[in-house]
């Protein structure tokens, strides 16, 4: 578990009576396609949190940054998450049905919480035509952090003996409709599309057989569904949102086939020939072929029409933005001028108020200082938060034998979950003034290409959805990684109205997102600031609140 400068706070770990971590799997472009004939792509590739360095964990929000470029840094990154590692359910420990948390998840809703369907894209044609390859090139040039790739392959039929004698002949029709298992596939894809998390069975050509494992898969933004019988099902045919028809030349079709499957499918020259002329061939004319006429797009020469995968991206992007996927930019561009909510909870502008919020903001104000006050009005703002939950009516007798009437917390089941790495700062002072509170954490972090918070891991306590939530963050700019952490406590079935968000300082625009989005959800706050600049910065701000906090180096964008 990553933990971020927090030598000051032993005494919080005791708290964490957690449920086992949970996280997984893919980062940037990750690619499942669940075959094993050497597509050459992985598929799931595990994150675990320490592989996320202190260095790039998520600067607050107030400074999150858009680098429009991409980096060699960022290249390297999605390079290395896209490598197969050995074991990828290893290190998913739970998951339930409704949602997912995996390694950099982007923004799986919109800018009013609502979790958005993916956009799925069918890829059919002729064996060796390309579909593959059409994929991978649409994922590279989509540069969209969360795409799966699903082939129709994984739902190939399980051979009863017979059938598994016919294949080893080279007999068996694997290029008939009947030769997949089409209900499963189905089941597979609404999951998908509705955000869930499916067991793919991952087929292995060579033996003509699943494998005895599967493939975890998950929602995605973007979901690629590939294989020569895509169009075939009417059923399938209605979760496509884009069909792509990838149309070539038969002769090079089967000169890549042969290529292919000799030197990785298992099989020879002769085979290969009997197999083509006897099925594949004559089922591309009756089943494949057809079915062109369901395509939005046809592309012929595959991989190398560079003007159709252009035209395709484009496509994806302009419905992306229409999804609302675009998280950050949009918050950052609505509700200017809009009257404050009655879910924020602003502490009273005292002197003291004004005077903490002199030293913290004061860019000459040492760390040692720094720490101090920040502590000291961490500290109001939690107690604050904490006046804000019910209280009922308590008689007590004093050591003088007098009764006394007093008050009480009504509610006993509090959880603190702090958004690291800024909100890790609150946790001692919430385990200070909270007898027995339980600790949980989110960790969110920004992506330095798209501006979107990505999910990279969490813990909370199983029962979470018993508990009053007070989640913590230092300061909350647009309020898209806040809209992330109250969307996991969301579909940990947090009912909205236990979740209170709390911070030393919010830029009004968060305010208003978090309150557009989720209007039960409580708001508290030591101050408020009018503006974000174009690089989401709070106006007049804190500065990086970790970095000022924990002394590590500022951004290359904060120095500037
Ligand atoms: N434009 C191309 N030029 C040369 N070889 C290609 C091209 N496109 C694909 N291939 C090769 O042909 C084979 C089949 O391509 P693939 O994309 O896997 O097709 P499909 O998914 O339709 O079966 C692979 O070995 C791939 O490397
Ligand atoms: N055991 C199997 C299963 C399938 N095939 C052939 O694979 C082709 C589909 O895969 P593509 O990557 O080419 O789309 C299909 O034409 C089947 O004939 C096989 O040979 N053995």
């Amino acid at each position: 578990m990553p933990s971020f400068g927090a030598k000051d706070h032993t005494d919080v770990n005791d708290r964490h009576d957690l449920e086992p971590l949970l996280i997984d799997h893919v980062g940037a472009n990750g690619i499942c396609n669940g075959s094993t004939d050497g597509h050459g792509v992985d598929y799931c590739c595990p994150a675990s949190p320490t592989t996320v360095p202190a260095k790039t964990a998520r600067s607050n929000s107030s400074e999150s940054t858009v680098r429009p470029p991409r980096t060699a840094r960022q290249r390297q990154r999605t390079t290395s998450m896209s490598q197969k590692t050995s074991n990828p359910s290893e290190s998913i420990i739970r998951a339930n049905n409704r949602t997912i948390y995996t390694a950099g998840r982007p923004p799986w809703y919109n800018c009013a919480g609502q979790q958005v369907e993916p956009f799925v894209i069918g890829i059919c044609g002729g064996s060796a035509s390309g579909k593959t390859t059409v994929a991978q090139k649409i994922i590279e040039s989509l540069d969209v952090p969360w795409v799966t790739l699903l082939s129709m392959d994984c739902f190939y039929k399980i051979l009863n003996d017979k059938q598994h004698d016919q294949a080893l002949q080279n007999e068996y029709n694997f290029d008939h409709p009947d030769a997949f298992d089409i209900d499963l596939m189905i089941d597979v894809l609404r999951k998908l599309k509705e955000g869930r998390k499916v067991e793919v069975p991952i087929y292995n050509f060579i033996t003509h057989s699943r494998e005895p494992t599967t493939k975890t898969m998950y929602g995605a933004n973007v979901i690629i569904f590939e294989g020569i019988l895509v169009f075939h099902s009417p059923e399938v045919l209605k979760l496509l949102d884009m069909k792509v028809f990838v149309d070539t030349d038969a002769d090079i079709r089967l000169a890549r086939r042969l290529k292919r499957d000799i030197s990785q499918r298992g099989r020879d020259l002769e085979g290969v020939l009997k197999q083509y002329s006897t099925m594949v061939k004559p089922s591309y004319a009756n089943y494949i072929a057809p079915t062109m006429v369901h395509a939005d797009i046809i592309v012929p020469r595959g991989g190398e029409n560079k003007v159709a995968i252009h035209l395709i991206v484009q496509h994806v992007h302009t419905q992306l933005q229409l999804r609302g996927f675009k998280l950050r930019e949009t918050l950052a561009n609505s509700y200017i001028g809009e009257p404050m909510p009655d879910s924020l909870h602003l502490l009273p502008t005292t002197p003291q108020i004004k005077g903490l919020h002199t030293f913290i903001r004061n860019r000459e104000t040492s760390r040692d200082e720094f720490i101090f006050y920040s502590k000291r009005l961490i500290r109001l703002v939690i107690e604050y938060a904490l006046s804000l939950f019910p209280f009922t009516p308590v008689t007590v007798e004093t050591p003088q034998g007098v009764t006394y009437e007093g008050q009480r917390l009504a509610c006993k089941r509090i959880c603190g979950v702090s958004i690291l790495r800024a909100g890790e700062t609150m946790e001692q002072a919430i385990c200070d003034v909270c007898k027995d509170i339980r600790i949980g954490k989110i960790l969110i972090q920004t992506n330095q290409v798209t501006g979107e918070p990505e999910l990279y891991y969490l813990r909370l306590p199983k029962d979470i959805k018993d508990f009053k939530v007070i989640l913590m963050d230092a300061t909350v700019a647009t309020g898209a990684a806040a809209m992330m952490a109250i969307r996991v406590l969301l579909d940990h079935d947090v009912p909205e109205e236990n979740i209170m968000l709390v911070s030393l300082l919010m830029a009004e625009i968060g305010v208003h997102s978090i309150a557009y989005a989720f209007p039960n959800v409580r708001i508290v706050t030591s101050a408020l600031d009018p503006e974000i600049n174009e690089k989401f910065y709070v106006i007049p701000g804190i500065g990086n609140f970790g970095d000022r906090y924990f002394g590590t180096e500022p951004s290359e964008e904060y120095i500037s």
